[in-house]
């Protein structure tokens, strides 16, 4: 008998037949109130499960998956999964890292622009006919080239930033992590700061994280208040990374000067969240990586790991790879 895999995100009719050839598939948009019973019938059969980012199977969930093997998901973020609770499984969560890191480097940097040169604001006071004068200062924006941008998470995509600003925009580049990255500091002259010397000092803040139990509500109100009053602030993280309240309140009271974001505490971000309000907020719905060529690219690194994963080759892009029991 072949293994049973559960799908709950659409793919692309070649990839799905990909999977056909190794998997009998139980197919699921989604997972929410309509198909609850069925997909929760489907769970427990499943071997393997593959899905997107944006769809939390909660442990209690995976809890009556008591036949499965792996975890493959089609983002490079895994906080949607409790990894030590599937390791303790001996079960691997296999992601899609380094596939993203140009297009979602793009979409911060899009973010950066939009907020500094106050393009959205702008642009909706042409479409709306409010244009009737050139400019003033009350509208103008700032500049982002020879700036100093501080990225908070220098790993794949915040080198990837880091080139984008350093080389293209001739920036200063300042990070934080727990451990220096010594390539970074030769490839951008990158300067390893604390924190706090990161906040206090950057004109732009990019936190690009993952979201974990080190990095929930990393970036509070204190962390606000170390900002400079000219500071824009990105994130493209996880919206957990930032106490969202306080950012509000940083935001309103022109604590920072602005705000460009990708990420929320809830996604989608409820349209009478307070962020909707304010002019110096820049607001993309979580798409980081959502070009027509990065996420075919996704899903198919997605594919591929299931297949290696359910014949025992965990070797590339397991994500709880080192907390396993087994080595496999
Ligand atoms: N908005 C979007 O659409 C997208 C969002 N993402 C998010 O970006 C995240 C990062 O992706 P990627 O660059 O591939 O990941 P990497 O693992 O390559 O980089 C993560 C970086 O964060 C640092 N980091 C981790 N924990 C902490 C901490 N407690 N304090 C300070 N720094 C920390 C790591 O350094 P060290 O371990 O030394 O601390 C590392 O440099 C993803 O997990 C996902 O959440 C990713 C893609 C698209
Ligand atoms: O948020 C997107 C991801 O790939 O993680």
């Amino acid at each position: 008998m072949r293994p049973k895999v559960l799908l709950y995100k659409p793919l692309p009719d070649d990839e799905r037949q990909r999977l056909a050839m190794h998997f009998d598939i139980m197919e699921f948009d989604g997972f929410h109130r309509d198909n609850e019973i069925e997909f929760l019938a489907a769970l427990r059969e499943a071997e393997g499960i593959i899905g997107g980012s944006g769809i939390k199977l909660p442990t209690e969930r995976l809890e009556q998956a008591s036949k499965l093997k792996v975890a493959s998901t089609i983002s490079v973020g895994t906080d949607q999964y409790d990894l030590d609770y599937l390791a303790r499984r001996n079960i691997p969560v296999m992601h899609t890292p380094g596939v993203l890191n140009e297009t979602t480097a793009d979409t911060m940097f899009a973010l950066l622009m939009c907020t500094a040169r106050r393009a959205l604001e702008l642009s909706n006071m042409v479409k709306e006919g409010r244009w009737k004068h050139t400019i003033g200062p009350d509208l103008y924006g700032t500049d982002v080239h020879g700036k100093t941008l501080g990225i908070v998470g220098m790993g794949r995509i915040g080198q990837a930033i880091a080139k984008r600003a350093h080389l293209g925009f001739d920036m200063k580049i300042q990070y934080f992590n727990r451990t220096p990255n010594p390539q970074a500091e030769k490839d951008y002259d990158a300067q390893y700061l604390s924190l706090e010397n990161l906040l206090s000092s950057s004109d732009f803040i990019c936190v690009m994280t993952p979201l974990s139990a080190s990095t929930q509500g990393l970036i509070g109100e204190r962390e606000f208040a170390l900002m400079k009053p000219d500071c824009i602030f990105i994130n493209g993280s996880r919206g957990k990374v930032i106490d969202e309240s306080a950012l509000i309140k940083a935001l309103q009271t022109k604590q920072i000067r602005a705000a460009g974001l990708d990420v929320f505490q809830q996604e989608p971000l409820p349209a009478n969240s307070p962020l909707c309000q304010l002019d110096n907020a820049v607001l993309f719905p979580h798409i980081g990586s959502a070009t027509v060529e990065t996420r075919r690219k996704m899903i198919t690194c997605a594919v591929d790991n299931l297949i290696r994963a359910m014949s025992g080759d965990i070797s590339q892009n397991c994500a709880n790879g080192h907390l396993l029991k087994n080595s496999r």
